[in-house]
């Protein structure tokens, strides 16, 4: 302390390096001095051939070795297994159903997915963004998933900040990423926050799904030497599938792993390939971009049965796998995996802290909250969507009078209220999927789990319905002349608004089960359909066919909906009959025919509706919500993706 620094400005000075070119300070979280190495022995996939349901081997025999600092390139035509190779790599499912053998090696230690997950960051082809979040909220937020709760919020700022500037993202940091409606960040500025948001809780080891996808090849050099200039400043290890690399992106890589038809056709530095393949027989023309080159040697897209492209990928898998330069590989992988006991590669003590299991859901609320009122097909087109059908329904239904006319009209205001609001809940189901598929490539890296993705879309709903659920009251009650009764109002709004809570639920189980979107849209239009046909409106109770009433009908929470509206309007209010000049002519019987007036509940004692149950019909509800939401975290936990 004797220069008299504060323990913060100490703290920068231990942590940080100046980099003098840029003047300006990098905070030293990024540099890997824990993974010196990374390789993979032997590894093979296979999966269950989609035509013959025979096993089908779509990587054989891979091998390879990358080291600290060094970026590697996966690559390959269509279809050669850059992503199956990738995902193996990374722990992940490698293909749909498929079966991973051979060694993945971290310092020549073998790798579980918990291991895997702590050290190395996935950055996906189509990118886990959202939307209506600002660059540096989508990095704070990142680092709220996946940063230990003990970092300070200043180490957090700093860290932010670094990454922002080192991927060029200043003059955007508080421009959103893009909505279909707000034009936001462009297709490289994109790619390069997908990258920096995976890089926020350090990852020693880079996975990167095609990441120059969807770019032209200035925008794809741009973004790849971004991220050559981290991974060397910070030694960083970085394995990237790439489809078909400009001369000068292909030259930024150190390796090359080439790929075909899941077989290798080379692995080793780059500068190498050339004289490799010259050296069995493929010169390289002069003035060749190198990766066309290569693939063009294996490329079988346009090929026919019997095309000399055939023999030829025999040829280079054969010549690769009997090459003294892979036999060289696999003796380094050897050698590497046998100094496990130099303790500076010690994988076994490194352990990273994640945040405290409480702090995910609040973080998820929060972002969803942003998102909510930011983004206006989460919710905002839907409140103005249930808002028109109030102003049309308050006025279709207008000033409903106490005439015995009036009782259907009421009853079908209470019954196409209640069923059509609920029906609406498929408005909700594009943001659900949206929600669905960032959580999905979150709970792929580690970040998120199924119980903080339920929990938190649970409550983020809950203000917007019940908003929903006020503003159709106020509109429709008043302009219908519903029972003028504070208390009666009040149960209105809570009946329509577990209504939508149920109907909502059930679009969060139906997409889960199914997450497509067509799909998920029939299957909880159809299941709003059968509700609306059992729940006692269409077809009364007392006569409905038994096997839809039990099967049905008591697990169908429009009917208590329908049942708990028509209490609430009918059961404190008296309606008069016609008069006929002898006598009355009434359409419900009721004891007050004699006065020339129907009780109300002698109307719902035509529907075989019951006062006095309305505790026991809520519970009914709730418990209801409660299955939906419980069968659909159930799903998300069986259903991995
Ligand atoms: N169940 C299966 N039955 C048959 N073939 C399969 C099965 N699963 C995966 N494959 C094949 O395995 C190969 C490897 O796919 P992968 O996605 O890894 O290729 P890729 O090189 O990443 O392709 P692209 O560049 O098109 O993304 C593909 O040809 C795919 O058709």
């Amino acid at each position: 302390m004797e220069s008299g620094h504060t323990s913060n400005e100490l703290h920068l000075e231990k942590r940080d390096v100046v980099d003098l070119e840029l003047n300006r300070v990098h905070s030293a979280h990024l540099i890997n001095n824990v993974v010196h190495d990374f390789s993979w022995k032997n590894l093979n996939v296979k999966v269950k051939d989609r035509k013959t349901m025979k096993p089908l081997s779509i990587l054989t025999d891979s091998n390879g070795f990358v080291e600290a600092g060094e970026m590697i390139a996966i690559m390959g035509p269509s279809g050669s297994g850059k992503t199956t190779l990738l995902n193996a790599l990374a722990h992940r499912e490698a293909a749909a159903g498929a079966t991973t053998n051979g060694d993945i090696m971290a310092n020549g230690q073998q790798m579980s997915l918990k291991k895997i997950r702590q050290l190395s960051s996935y950055v996906e082809q189509e990118d886990a963004l959202i939307g209506s979040l600002t660059v540096r909220e989508t990095m704070m937020f990142a680092a709220g998933l996946g940063l230990s709760s003990k970092i300070s919020k200043r180490d957090r700022q700093v860290r932010i900040d670094d990454l922002i500037a080192s991927f060029g993202l200043q003059d955007q940091a508080h421009t959103i990423v893009g909505t279909p409606i707000k034009k936001g960040l462009s297709g490289g500025q994109k790619k390069r926050l997908g990258v920096a948001s995976r890089l926020v809780t350090d990852p020693k080891i880079l996975f990167l799904d095609e990441p120059t996808s969807g770019l032209d090849s200035t925008l794809s050099f741009e973004v790849m030497n971004f991220i050559r200039t981290i991974a060397k400043r910070n030694k960083l290890i970085v394995v990237a599938s790439i489809h078909q690399p400009s001369s000068s992106t292909f030259k930024l890589f150190d390796k090359l792993c080439l790929l075909s038809k899941g077989k290798m056709c080379y692995f080793g530095p780059l500068p190498e390939a050339h004289g490799y393949f010259q050296s069995i027989g493929y010169p390289m023309p002069p003035e060749t971009n190198p990766a066309e080159f290569y693939l063009d040697l294996i490329n079988t897209d346009l090929a026919k049965a019997g095309d000399e492209v055939f023999e030829r990928i025999g040829q280079i898998t054969q010549a690769w796998s009997e090459n003294s330069q892979n036999q060289r590989l696999i003796e380094e992988i050897d050698i590497i995996s046998r100094r496990v006991e130099d303790t500076d590669r010690d994988l076994s003590k490194f352990k990273v802290e994640m945040p405290a299991p409480w702090v995910v859901p609040m973080v998820l609320l929060q972002r969803s909250w942003i998102k909510s009122y930011r983004d206006i097909v989460t919710y905002g087109i839907r409140v103005i969507m249930y808002l028109g059908l109030a102003i049309l329904m308050g006025t279709v239904f207008l000033r409903l009078k106490s005439n015995q006319e009036y009782i259907q009209p009421f009853i079908n205001s209470i019954f196409f209220g209640s069923a059509f609001i609920s029906f609406m809940a498929v408005a909700y189901v594009p943001a659900f999927l949206e929600d669905r598929a960032t959580f999905a490539k979150e709970r792929a890296n580690g970040l998120v789990g199924p119980f903080a993705f339920v929990i938190s879309n649970f409550i983020i709903g809950l203000p917007f319905l019940f908003l929903i659920s006020a503003l159709f009251s106020l509109v429709t009650y008043f302009l219908s002349n519903f029972r003028m009764n504070g208390n009666a109002f009040f149960m209105y709004t809570m009946w329509l608004f577990l209504d939508l809570l149920a109907a909502e639920s059930l679009v969060v189980l139906v997409s889960a089960i199914f997450p497509v979107f067509v799909v998920s849209l029939a299957v909880t239009a159809f299941a709003n359909g059968l509700w609306m046909c059992v729940d006692g409106f269409l077809v009364p109770m007392n006569i409905l066919n038994p096997f839809w009433k039990y099967v049905f009908h008591y697990i169908d929470y429009q009917s208590y909906v329908f049942q708990g509206m028509m209490v609430n309007q009918f059961k404190a209010s008296t309606y008069t009959c016609d008069s006929t000049g002898s006598g009355y002519h009434c359409s419900y019987p009721s004891d007050l025919n004699s006065e020339g007036k129907i009780d109300g509940k002698d109307v719902l004692s035509a529907f075989s509706i019951s006062p006095g149950k309305e505790n026991e019909w809520i519970g009914i509800m709730l418990a209801i919500i409660a299955v939906y939401r419980v069968f659909g975290y159930v799903v998300f936990h069986f259903k991995k993706n």
